[in-house]
């Protein structure tokens, strides 16, 4: 063999070499996107939705923020189950209750798992420490059996005189300084937190505990917000992408730089104020004595102390806010408020924990605020672990659902149910005009904006006993009226959207009723901050 016959097999073999892989990686890119073209497609006996794009199913359709108002606006079109596609992956929207009863809390074993997070589970809380974002399976139920112990309703009963305490320094605070209402109410949530599971104080809102805790949630709003980053969940194979064209690496990894140092912070100060105290307890506490049992790591503990003051804090706040929106918008559900809160204290006392029972209207008045504006209004998603078929519809594995408690809240049902009315809870447990006496009623939940199945959430009492002992003191202590300028309830342009809701600032005045009111007010705070100095 010449030289030239030994070059020329070597050429050939090269050519043939790069022909096979540029054969290859041809195929390879026929087949992904044939993949992802096909994948876009609604399935077969899928709910009904607006039509799909190739590659993209409805992403392009799919609103930035404050889906749930898309959402019922499919619904009058499609019906109360809508079926969605997002690229390859399936969505499915619940606009009724029935469903939710049907799916969530009936299939429980099914329809609880989380939908996959890339950049929640895998980067912000490694190490499986987010109950909220972990997937069904063992390590979730740890944390969740942890949490019934700490939140069952004889151990939540028991934080209800630091509620009470807290609730009168937040009128304190408003008495003495009108116009930071809206922080002052944000400072609240926080503080019951920080006390019952820390057992340390939040005196204020620019208390550097207080402040860390929004800026965490206000970066992880922000982060998880549609659009925010690369959609990796969507695409998985964008993850692999380099760190110059994803800047959302290291956002998400100094947001958890963020959370370690202030939940390991928190933790710090909570045994050392138990070392000090050591009369006092507070979850943390009574976590860490009960390690061995659950099998709980320092990091799993703090961690779970932090996802409480995340889970409570916005949320509790967001409803008291749009309570006090709704008393200016709707005057005469205010009037009443007052009259029954009146009639029970006279202007000697305000009304406080003892009082829960005889609070008919009161407690009317908060359904109708979650009914009205529920907080995570467009619901937290669940996902399916298996196939299912439910009402004809094909649901695959994996499917992301929505229990949109925005629709859930507007159906039929209710009359006139974008006005704020409380005495629809007064005629009937449920809000609604039909007559529900029925075995299956019973099982209906009064409000759908806590969640359901499995993952309902766990504070809910908690939620319930801080919102009727502010709102009771509210209406006892003040006339709400608007300040100067519009108020926009309007919850499209009124409103902050993100993972949860809540009113912009409005100009609102808050007058103490009488002279008598405001001394009863100062008494009381005394009295309660004697209370509270317990706390570090
Ligand atoms: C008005 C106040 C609140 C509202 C509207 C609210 C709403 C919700 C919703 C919608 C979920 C998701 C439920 C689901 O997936 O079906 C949830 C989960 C959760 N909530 Fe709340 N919540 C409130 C207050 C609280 C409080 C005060 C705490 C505890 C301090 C808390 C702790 C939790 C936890 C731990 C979860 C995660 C449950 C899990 O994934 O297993 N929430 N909440």
């Amino acid at each position: 063999m010449t030289l030239a016959t030994v070059a020329g097999n070597i050429i050939f073999s090269f050519r043939s070499i790069s022909w096979i892989t540029a054969g290859f990686f041809l195929v390879l890119v026929i087949g992904f996107i044939s993949y992802y073209a096909l994948a876009s497609r609604r399935p077969r006996n899928y709910p009904p939705g607006p039509p799909t794009l190739p590659f993209l199913g409805n992403l392009h359709l799919f609103p930035k923020t404050k889906g749930f108002l898309k959402f019922h606006e499919w619904g009058r079109k499609y019906g109360s189950i809508i079926g969605l596609k997002l690229g390859p992956q399936n969505v499915v929207i619940l606009n009724d209750y029935k469903h939710v009863q049907e799916l969530f809390d009936k299939k429980g074993s099914i329809y609880s798992d989380r939908p996959p997070s890339h950049i929640a589970n895998d980067v912000i809380y490694r190490n499986k420490t987010h109950i909220l974002f972990l997937p069904y399976g063992e390590d979730w139920r740890v944390l969740r059996k942890t949490l019934q112990g700490l939140l069952n309703v004889k151990a939540v009963d028991q934080l209800l005189p630091i509620q009470n305490a807290e609730a009168i320094r937040t009128m304190y605070q408003i008495l003495t300084d009108p116009d930071g209402w809206y922080d002052h109410i944000r400072r609240y949530s926080t503080a019951v937190i920080l006390a019952s599971v820390f057992g340390l104080q939040g005196e204020s809102f620019d208390s550097p505990r207080v402040k860390a805790l929004y800026h965490v949630q206000d970066q992880l709003t922000q982060i998880t917000e549609l659009g925010a980053t690369l959609p990796v969940d969507v695409f998985p194979f964008l993850k692999s992408l380099p760190n110059f064209l994803s800047p959302w690496r290291s956002w998400a990894s100094a947001i958890r730089k963020e959370h370690r140092e202030l939940w390991f912070g928190l933790m710090r100060e909570s045994k050392l104020s138990m070392q000090r105290n050591k009369n006092l307890d507070c979850f943390l506490n009574r976590m860490v004595k009960d390690q061995e049992k659950s099998g709980l790591d320092d990091e799993h503990i703090a961690y779970l102390g932090g996802t409480l003051m995340e889970a409570g804090s916005d949320t509790t706040a967001s409803t008291l806010l749009s309570f006090l929106l709704a008393m200016t918008k709707f005057p005469h559900a205010l009037k009443k408020c007052q009259e029954e809160v009146d009639a029970i204290c006279g202007v000697e006392r305000s009304p406080d924990i003892n009082d829960f029972e005889k609070l008919s209207y009161l407690r009317a008045t908060m359904n109708e605020t979650l009914r009205w504006r529920p907080v995570a209004a467009g619901g937290v998603p669940h996902a399916l672990t298996q196939d299912d078929y439910y009402d004809g519809y094909f649901l695959p594995k994996g499917t992301i659902l929505f229990a949109n408690a925005w629709s859930i809240h507007r159906t039929d049902e209710f009359l006139d149910a974008d006005e704020f009315r409380p005495e629809r809870f007064l005629n009937n447990k449920f809000g609604i005009t039909s007559n529900t006496t029925g075995a299956e009623d019973d099982k209906r939940r009064v409000i759908y904006g806590f969640g359901a199945g499995r993952r309902v959430c766990s504070g809910q009492r908690l939620a319930e006993n801080s919102l009727i002992v502010n709102m009771a003191k509210l209406v006892w202590a003040f006339e709400i009226k608007p300040g100067a300028g519009n108020i926009d309830e309007s919850v499209d342009t009124g409103y902050f959207g993100g993972f949860l809701i809540a009113p912009k600032r409005f100009p609102l005045q808050l007058i103490p009723r009488s002279a008598t009111h405001a001394n009863v007010i100062k008494e009381e705070c005394s009295a309660s901050l004697e209370y509270l100095s317990r706390f570090d």
